[in-house]
C-alpha cells in the first residue's frame, strides 16, 4: 500500500473512532463534548477521504448509515433465540401474584427485581459479529422477523460498530419516536395533505417498515436497548450487569431502570411513574419487571409465549391510549 493510501487509511480509522465516541457521548451518555458543527466537520472529512480512496470504504463506516437502494420487500430473519412477548399485570394484586409464582418456584432463595420503563415502540433485534452490526430485524411472530438492517442503520443511536469487539452479541431493544418528533412529523404531513399517524408507536413502526432507507433516515427515530439474545465471549450474571455492559458497548439504555429488593418497592415505583410519565419526552405504556439473577431466569424458564421471569405492568387502558391531544398539551 503506497504511503498516501496508508496515511489515508490511518486518518479514516482515527475519524471513525472519534465519530463513534461522540455518538456514544451524545446518544448513550446524553453528554456531548463537541458542538454539532465540529461533529459535522469530522463527518465531512471522513466522507471526503473515503470518496478520494473508495477502496477504504467499509459497510460499517459512520458514512454508510444511509446507504442502500429502496427494496422490493423485506427478507425474513429467524431468531435463534425466540423473541417472546411479556405477560401483563394490570394492578397491584396481579404484581403480587407474579411475585408469589416466582418465589414459590425458587423456594427459600432471595429474589430481587430490575424494573424498567416500558417504551411504547417497536421491538427489534440487532446482531453484531466481532463488534460489527450485521443484521437488524423486527420481532415478527417471535420466531421470524423482517430484515430491516438498512433502516435500523439510519438510526444514529444504533452503533454500527461496538466500542469494544465481542465475538457474538444479539441485542433486543425498542425503537421509538419522541413525542416532539411525532408532533413535527404530523405537522409536516398535515401541511402536505398526507394522513396523520395516530400515535408515536404507529409513526415509529411505519417509519421502520419503509422500503426506502432514506425515508427512515428522515424520521428521527431512536432506541433504548433492554436485553440480549445470543451472546458469546462475554459473561454476565444479572440483568443489571447486562444493562451496564450494553451501555459500555455503546447502546442507549433507559436511565430510569432500578434494581429493587422486593415487590412492594416495585409497586411503589410503578405507582410513581403512572403520573411521572407525562413529563417524559417519549411515550411509555407501563413498566417491565424482571428477575435480576440470570441463573434464576434460566430456572424459571418460559411458556411457549412468555418468560416466567418477567412481567409487564400496564397502565390503565383509558389513559394508556395516549391521545394526540395529550401529547400536544404535554410537550
Ligand atoms: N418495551 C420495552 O421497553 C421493553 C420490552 C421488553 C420485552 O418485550 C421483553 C420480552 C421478553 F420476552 C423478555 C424480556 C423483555 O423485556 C422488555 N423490556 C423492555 N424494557
Amino acid at each position: 500500500m503506497d504511503n498516501a493510501l496508508e496515511r489515508a487509511r490511518q486518518r479514516i480509522e482515527e475519524l471513525r473512532r472519534e465519530i463513534e465516541y461522540h455518538n456514544y457521548r451524545y446518544y448513550v451518555l446524553d453528554d456531548p463534548v463537541i458542538s454539532d458543527e465540529r461533529y459535522d466537520a469530522l463527518m465531512r472529512e471522513l466522507i471526503k477521504l473515503e470518496s478520494k480512496y473508495p477502496s477504504l470504504v467499509t459497510p460499517n463506516s459512520p458514512s454508510q448509515r444511509v446507504g442502500g437502494q429502496p427494496r422490493e420487500g423485506f427478507a425474513t430473519v429467524r431468531h435463534r433465540i425466540p423473541m417472546l412477548s411479556l405477560a401483563n399485570a394490570f394492578d397491584e394484586g396481579e404484581l403480587r401474584d407474579f411475585d408469589r409464582r416466582v418465589r414459590s418456584a425458587l423456594p427459600g432463595e432471595p429474589v430481587e427485581y430490575v424494573v424498567e420503563l416500558k417504551i411504547d415502540g417497536l421491538a427489534v433485534s440487532l446482531r453484531y459479529e466481532n463488534g460489527l452490526l450485521v443484521t437488524g430485524a423486527t420481532r415478527g411472530d417471535g420466531e421470524t422477523g423482517e430484515d430491516i438492517t438498512a433502516n435500523l442503520k439510519t438510526i444514529r443511536a444504533v452503533p454500527l460498530r461496538l466500542l469494544r469487539p465481542v465475538p457474538l452479541l444479539e441485542v433486543r431493544g425498542e425503537v421509538y419516536m419522541s413525542k416532539e418528533a411525532f408532533m413535527r412529523l404530523n405537522e409536516t404531513r398535515e401541511e402536505a395533505g398526507e394522513p396523520l399517524f395516530a400515535n408515536p408507536r404507529n409513526a415509529a413502526a411505519g417509519s421502520l417498515r419503509q422500503l426506502d432507507p432514506a425515508v427512515t433516515a428522515s424520521r428521527q427515530l431512536s432506541i433504548f436497548v433492554y436485553g440480549t439474545g445470543e451472546i458469546e465471549g462475554v459473561s454476565v450474571n444479572t440483568h443489571a450487569e447486562t444493562l451496564a455492559l450494553l451501555k459500555e458497548l455503546g447502546f442507549p439504555v433507559n436511565p430510569h431502570h432500578r434494581l429493587l429488593p422486593d415487590i412492594q418497592a416495585v409497586i411503589d415505583y410503578c405507582n410513581r411513574w403512572q403520573e411521572e410519565r407525562f413529563n417524559l419526552p417519549y411515550v411509555i405504556d407501563g413498566l417491565v419487571i424482571k428477575v435480576n439473577s440470570l441463573d434464576q431466569q434460566a430456572r424459571l424458564g418460559a411458556t411457549m409465549k412468555s418468560p416466567r421471569w418477567a412481567i409487564a405492568f400496564k397502565f390503565p387502558a383509558e389513559q394508556a391510549k395516549t391521545k394526540v391531544r395529550d401529547i400536544i398539551l404535554r410537550v
